[in-house]
């Protein structure tokens, strides 16, 4: 049976969402699923935008099949290789012998590495500026490297004024039927899973974003169909304005988020403390996350919404708590700048953590360490109290 939307008359909707997937890229937890978005475009000759994830082809072909109402496919276009989307190239090219192929080099390059299949005769090559015609639509070929994988292209079609944007826009979550931004409740289950989604798969590379974005403001944009989460057609203008901010890496909120390790719970006690006093001097909505139990996905896209950080480690056996080196690891691999951070250590004997986060934190890009630090010995006592209070007014003072 299939399920499929129709985003125009004449473009259908024919992706798949993913509940069983528990881990995205094998990596990020995905509890609310993911969708994989493939679309039709019925017309003089017939186009499908992208493929989907191995996982769900069996639905993926119900979808198609049904959507072309026996019609068969004149052209598949490859606006990114990775095998979430890529999957059933092979599978396509099988059941529509006459259908071709279009990508740019690097895409038919990747279709020879990833598959086993004859694209001789089978490819209409495109590149920076090309378009397509279909009839009625004409796709222009936008090239986005790095937009994820270096083969990356979006397509424009003048017609209709969608943007298919491969991944850029994308999010984490299945669609439950809504495939429009304004038949999701975007608030309480989509933002959160949209940033998460940008910094963790997108947000190293904020440059490509950007030359991305520059050349997509020359297109009058109605909606953008990405490859994966809704199609946007009501909150445009919201998208791109995150998508400006977060690949500009500039905060969303002048807002405090603390990550904190500890393997007793006397670094934790410490955090509290600190958030108290923070509260105190007015800060408003601070956050705090043990970096043991929280995902280093959701740290990440809380260190690209928030502007103010506070990184609290246990020394452990002479480095820093292994969860928060991995956190730090994961903030440079992901190019996290622009914040300002304090630091907080704890050792029984030797606490050199601190000293450790600085280094690290000195490895990226305009990270504002901020002069006083903490470090405790096991336990915060009384008697530092004003200490820690020193500690909590220069990050209230700096945000
Ligand atoms: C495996 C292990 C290694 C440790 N290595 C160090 C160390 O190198 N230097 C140090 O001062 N303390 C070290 N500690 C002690 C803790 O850092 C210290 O007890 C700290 O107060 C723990 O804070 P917590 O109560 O928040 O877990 C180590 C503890 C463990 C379990």
């Amino acid at each position: 049976m299939q399920s499929t939307r129709k985003v125009t008359e004449d473009i259908i909707w024919v992706g798949c969402d993913d509940r069983r997937t528990a881990l995205f890229e094998n990596l990020f937890p995905i509890p609310r699923g993911v969708s994989y978005n493939s679309y039709l475009i019925l017309d003089e000759k017939v186009t499908v935008m992208d493929t989907v994830d191995a996982s769900v082809t069996a639905q993926y072909l119900d979808n198609l099949t049904y959507a072309l109402a026996g019609r068969s496919v004149d052209y598949l276009v490859i606006q990114h290789m990775e095998p979430d989307h890529c999957a059933n190239i092979e599978e396509l090219m099988k059941r529509y012998p006459q259908m071709k192929v279009v990508g740019n080099a690097k895409t038919i390059q990747m279709i020879q590495q990833f598959f086993a299949i004859d694209t001789d005769n089978r490819v209409v090559l495109v590149k920076e500026g090309d378009t397509l015609s279909t009839g009625k639509h004409t796709l222009h070929f936008v090239m986005a490297p790095m937009v994820h994988w270096p083969e990356v292209m979006v397509s424009y079609e003048e017609t209709t004024k969608i943007l298919f944007a491969a991944d850029a826009f994308g999010t984490f979550g299945a669609l439950n039927g809504g495939l429009f931004d304004d038949e999701v409740d975007l608030d309480a289950e989509w933002v959160k899973d949209a940033r998460r989604y940008y910094s963790n798969i997108v947000g190293k590379y904020g440059m490509q974003v950007q030359a991305l974005l520059k050349k997509a403001a020359a297109f009058d944009i109605q909606m953008i169909c990405s490859l994966h989460g809704p199609v946007w057609r009501e909150k445009i203008a919201w998208v791109v304005e995150k998508y400006d901010l977060w690949s500009r890496y500039e905060p969303e909120d002048r807002a405090v988020a603390i990550f904190y390790g500890s393997i007793y719970g006397h670094t934790e006690q410490a955090v509290n403390a600190l958030a108290c006093a923070l509260a105190e001097k007015g800060v408003k909505r601070i956050k705090a996350y043990d970096v043991s139990t929280t995902h280093v996905s959701e740290l990440i896209a809380e260190c690209f919404r928030c502007s103010h950080i506070v990184l609290a480690s246990p020394t452990y056996n002479g480095g820093i708590y292994p969860p928060m080196e991995n956190l730090l690891t994961d903030m440079k691999a992901l190019a996290v700048q622009k914040r300002t951070v304090a630091v907080m250590d704890n050792g029984t004997w030797a606490p050199t953590a601190g000293k450790q986060i600085v280094k690290c934190l000195e490895e990226m890009k305009e990270m504002n360490v901020l002069d006083l630090k903490l470090s405790i010995k096991s336990a915060l006592k009384q008697e530092r109290a004003e200490e820690l209070d020193a500690f909590a007014k220069q990050i209230a003072d700096a945000l």
